[in-house]
């Protein structure tokens, strides 16, 4: 794909994001945001802590023009132009490198605190079912563009960059994919990595204190407008009318879309809004769940939806989640045995993974790391009355998220028995000083509190300790193969091989 120098000057000028235009008659061959990718014929993108000092690879390696905020024109003599938004001006100029590839594909996006990538491993296995395995993902864990395995990628961001998204978009449609589901972070809209996309349906599945603090938002009102950007980007929403801050969600929904293309869903008998589709659980345990969808009034009539499905993930915020997949995906042409059969095969890595054991109990793996995911975690194993002891085992991440930390003590205070405080990609901070503040939160005295801040033994205590009717809950780590440790990854053999082998370690 080539783009000339007048095309960009009138791509960023239509959208009022040129400061000024250089001289320049070239050839675009190659789009890039990062000086080691740089090749013969590229435009780069200067953006965020940029340091000057890159800008002489940049001219070594072939670079032939740059879009820069101001201040950057004077540092070096490549044509430049100059934008106050330049993450804006290269998602509008990726797209169009691409050749606009979102207009091929049925886009879901899905925002939410959390449950934004199980939700989305839904909705794509229930695509996959329904168009016959056309269908591409971008979420927390990986990026998918195609059915071979070379087409399956690590993704680094839970959105990734627009130039990275829209060359993922271009290789999706390339490999014949008609739909695809991608997860949006409130940092992306706060990034512009979406600027001027848009969603044929948006996912909002719900909102709660989290991601506030450095390099990310100031306050929580920062958090909830920058989330609420998806309803100024979709034409459908289907959004959970559990959530908190409904009628503030509802609100800026409906000034954006017509009511007939906001959908609601929600749990039958919660005390919340009227939806259009409710779940409610026809056997739940500690495996999996089977859960009822009821439709509601005329619009939801045409969804078609209503019926009993089996989930093999536990827990009623994933079928929370799993209602808010089907909806979302039958507006972009599934149908309901497409949603049987997608939703009882999916697995999301790391979420909500279960090791049943013969004397230890079972174990959970799960990523749940801040107050609301991991008290729903702890509420659904309370709510299972063959439960004897339940013991959590967690830490949090060092110079990050320093705002979960107190939460995560107060839903291990409010659900359960026996803890292990431990390590989570410590960092630069001393991991005994997280723990203290985790445990300053607990505040029930009914709680047993041990320190091991080695993470796999203190996996090691918790499984060896535990009888056959407990429950062991291993959280927010997933599937993680290291600990961030002084800037460094430190291998770590992982949440789910550590039980695994204890597991067999203690039945041999
Ligand atoms: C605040 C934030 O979002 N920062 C992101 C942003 O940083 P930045 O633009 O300042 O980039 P930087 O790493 O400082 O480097 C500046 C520029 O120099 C370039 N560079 C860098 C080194 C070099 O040798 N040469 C070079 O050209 C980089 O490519 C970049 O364009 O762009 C970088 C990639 O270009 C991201 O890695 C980085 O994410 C950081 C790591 C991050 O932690 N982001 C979090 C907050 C985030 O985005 N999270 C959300 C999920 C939240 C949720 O769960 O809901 C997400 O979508 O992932
Ligand atoms: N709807 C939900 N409500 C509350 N907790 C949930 C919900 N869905 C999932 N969870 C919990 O949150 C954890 C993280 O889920 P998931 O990875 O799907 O969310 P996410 O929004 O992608 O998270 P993150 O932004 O932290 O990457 C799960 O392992 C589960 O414990």
């Amino acid at each position: 794909m080539i783009l000339t120098a007048d095309n960009i000057t009138t791509l960023l000028a239509d959208q009022d994001l040129l400061i000024s235009a250089p001289e320049f008659d070239g050839e675009i061959k190659h789009l890039a945001y990062n000086s080691k990718e740089v090749v013969p014929g590229t435009l780069l993108f200067i953006k965020g802590n940029f340091k000057p000092e890159y800008l002489d690879d940049v001219i070594k390696d072939g670079a032939i023009a740059i879009v820069a905020p101001q201040n950057f024109e004077s540092m070096t003599d490549l044509p430049t132009w100059v934008s106050d938004d330049v993450p804006a001006a290269m998602s509008i100029v990726s797209m169009a490198y691409y050749g606009y590839p979102q207009n091929d594909l049925a886009l879901i996006g899905i925002t939410g605190t959390k449950g934004k990538t199980s939700t989305a491993y839904m909705a794509y296995e229930i695509l996959r079912s329904a168009t016959h395995d056309k269908v591409a993902l971008s979420s927390t864990l990986q990026v998918i563009t195609g059915n071979e395995p070379k087409y399956h990628y690590r993704a680094h961001l839970t959105t990734p960059e627009s130039l990275d998204l829209f060359r993922w978009m271009r290789e999706a449609v390339d490999n014949g994919m008609t739909h695809m589901v991608m997860e949006v972070s409130s940092q992306a809209f706060k990034m512009r990595r979406v600027y001027g996309l848009r969603y044929n349906v948006g996912i909002f599945l719900n909102i709660s204190p989290d991601h506030i603090g450095e390099n990310e938002h100031p306050t929580f009102a920062d958090y909830l407008a920058h989330k609420m950007m998806l309803f100024d980007h979709s034409e459908q929403i289907v959004l959970n009318a559990d959530s908190d801050y409904f009628g503030t969600l509802i609100e800026h929904a409906a000034l954006n879309v017509p009511r007939d293309g906001i959908w609601l869903y929600g749990k039958e008998d919660a005390d919340s809004p009227k939806a259009d589709a409710y779940f409610e659980a026809t056997d739940t345990n500690l495996h999996g769940s089977v859960f009822n969808v009821r439709e509601v009034g005329q619009q939801a009539q045409h969804l078609h939806v209503s019926g009993e499905y089996t989930l093999d993930m536990p827990g009623d915020f994933n079928q929370s989640n799993a209602l808010a997949a089907m909806i979302a995906t039958r507006l972009v042409g599934a149908d309901a045995p497409a949603m049987v059969e997608g939703l009882k095969i999916v697995k999301v890595p790391g979420r909500m993974q279960v090791l049943n054991t013969k004397s230890h109990g079972t174990i959970y793996v799960d990523y749940a790391h801040n107050y609301a995911s991991i008290a729903a975690l702890l509420q659904f194993v309370r709510q299972n009355e063959s439960v004897n002891k339940l013991t959590v085992v967690v830490g949090a991440p060092g110079n990050k998220g320093v705002s979960r930390r107190p939460g995560i003590g107060k839903a291990v205070s409010e659900g359960a028995d026996i803890v292990y405080l431990t390590s989570d990609d410590p960092q630069y901070e001393n991991p005994d000083k997280i723990a203290d503040e985790i445990q300053a939160a607990i505040t029930n005295p009914e709680v047993t509190i041990y320190r091991q801040l080695d993470r796999t033994v203190a996996i090691t205590e918790a499984i060896k300790n535990a009888g056959p009717a407990d429950v062991v809950v291993l959280a927010a780590k997933g599937l993680d193969e290291y600990q961030k440790v002084n800037g460094v990854d430190t291998p770590y053999e992982n949440d789910w091989a550590v039980a695994q082998r204890i597991d067999s370690e203690l039945e041999f």
